[in-house]
């Protein structure tokens, strides 16, 4: 069987299902989440023009005054009356000018003098230190687009723009099935022949990250019956996961057991590395990912398939991982007839390799910061090189 190239086989895997339902979330709530409509502003912002800073709203055209203080504006009060010719309005940090005046002169540059308010410094134009009507949004403007995704920025940005909750994607559900004999749960002892299974834990923290909900199955033993059994009761998921047992030794039951319960295979082997014997397809509704077993090939598998899977069906309209540009601190060698996703890290003098590239190096991987995306047939890089890189 070919390998299948890296863009082709996502493309593929998103293909496979689409957006979930969509829910109303508080805003509060949103953090991770993807909107599902475009959001419009339900008011101007700012509402009036409005003070940036403490001091006397003034009519910049009779400077230098003197301007006789007639009233005050606070924030949170409504529009005070407008300025008669001479008058000036004592205002603070975000209250609305009065109609007519045009400028703030702030307090520190004001000399208050027989009840007359008297300027220092530089002459002021209209519009200093006023932020006006409608000029961060205005009403009806669309605020965001559906597909994205929403950070602090993006909440506040709706909630000033009037929204109290926003339509998001629903949580896609993930059933982790983690494979192998020689796996005993988290902190319990290790017999000669066992290790902690490192892999569900890691994916439960990277699919938690991006507001997934993981349904922990366990650890399967190597066995036939046990891992069709342990994927059927699995196809309630939006997506089922496994770990261990994609390659193509004796042991390796993922896929006979994928078939045996009812599963179609799209596709499997990836033209990279780590990652090689990825494999997806469906079981019922359910969306099938099986990653290898090696930690690290599961943590690049993961970061290029699963998350991007998890992001487009909660409705992100840009599910792939964002790249970057950065500069190699050594030179690299040539790739092989597979893409290399390198962990690295960043230095004052560029990127850096971690100790090992082996897929088992757990140690190595909590060093890095970023996949080095190197194409398959890529010449050696020298030091100083620009490359493509995925932040982590
Ligand atoms: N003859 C060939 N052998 C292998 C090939 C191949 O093409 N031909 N591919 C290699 C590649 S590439 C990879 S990647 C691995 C992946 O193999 P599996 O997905 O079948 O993984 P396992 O054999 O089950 O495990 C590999 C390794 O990882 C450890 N492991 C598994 N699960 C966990 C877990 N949940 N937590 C921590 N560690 C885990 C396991 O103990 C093994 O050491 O196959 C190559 N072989
Ligand atoms: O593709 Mo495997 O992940 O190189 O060890």
């Amino acid at each position: 069987m070919s390998l299948l190239p890296v863009a082709e086989a996502q493309a593929r895997l998103l293909a496979l299902g689409s957006r979930l339902p969509e829910e109303e979330v508080a805003a509060s709530a949103c953090a991770g989440r993807w909107l599902t409509r475009d959001i419009f502003a339900l008011r101007d912002q700012p509402w009036a023009d409005l003070s940036a800073m403490d001091g006397y709203a003034i009519k910049a055209a009779e400077w230098p005054g003197p301007w006789r203080i007639a009233i005050e504006s606070t924030a949170g009060a409504a529009l005070p009356p407008p300025l008669a010719n001479g008058e000036s309005c004592r205002i603070f940090t975000g209250a609305p000018l009065p109609p007519a005046s045009d400028a703030i002169l702030i307090q520190e540059d004001a000399e208050l003098r027989d009840g007359l308010l008297y300027p220092r410094g530089d002459v002021l134009k209209a519009g200093r230190h006023v932020r006006a009507t409608a000029t961060d949004f205005a009403v009806n403007q669309r605020l965001l687009s559906a597909g994205a995704a929403l950070g602090p920025a993006q909440i506040a940005l709706a909630v000033l723009g009037g929204h109290g909750s926003l339509p998001v994607g629903a949580r896609p559900r993930v059933a982790l099935v983690s494979t192998g004999n020689e796996l005993v749960p988290p902190g319990a002892p290790t017999p000669p022949g066992c290790l902690p299974c490192s892999n569900a834990p890691m994916l439960a923290a990277m699919l938690g990250a991006i507001g997934a909900e993981v349904i922990d199955i366990g650890i399967i033993p190597d066995d036939l019956e046990a891992l069709t059994k342990a994927l059927e009761n699995s196809a309630k998921a939006d997506i089922i996961l496994s770990t261990g047992g994609a390659s193509v030794g004796d042991h390796d039951l993922v896929r006979p057991a994928f078939a045996a319960a009812g599963g179609s295979l799209d596709f499997w082997k990836i033209r990279m590395r780590p990652g090689k014997p990825l494999m997806a397809g469906k079981l019922g509704h359910s969306i099938f990912l099986g990653l290898p077993g090696n930690p690290v090939s599961a943590f690049v598998t993961a970061t290029l398939f699963l998350l991007p899977l998890v992001r487009h069906l909660a409705g992100a309209a840009d599910p792939l991982p964002r790249s970057a540009i950065a500069s190699l601190a050594a030179p690299l060698p040539a790739t092989g007839e597979r893409d290399d996703y390198l962990r690295a890290f960043h230095t004052a003098d560029g990127l850096v390799s971690v100790t090992s590239q082996d897929s088992a190096a757990t140690a190595a991987l909590a060093q890095a910061e970023c996949l080095i995306v190197r194409p398959a047939g890529s010449p050696p890089a020298t030091a100083g090189e620009q490359v493509t890189i995925l932040p982590l």
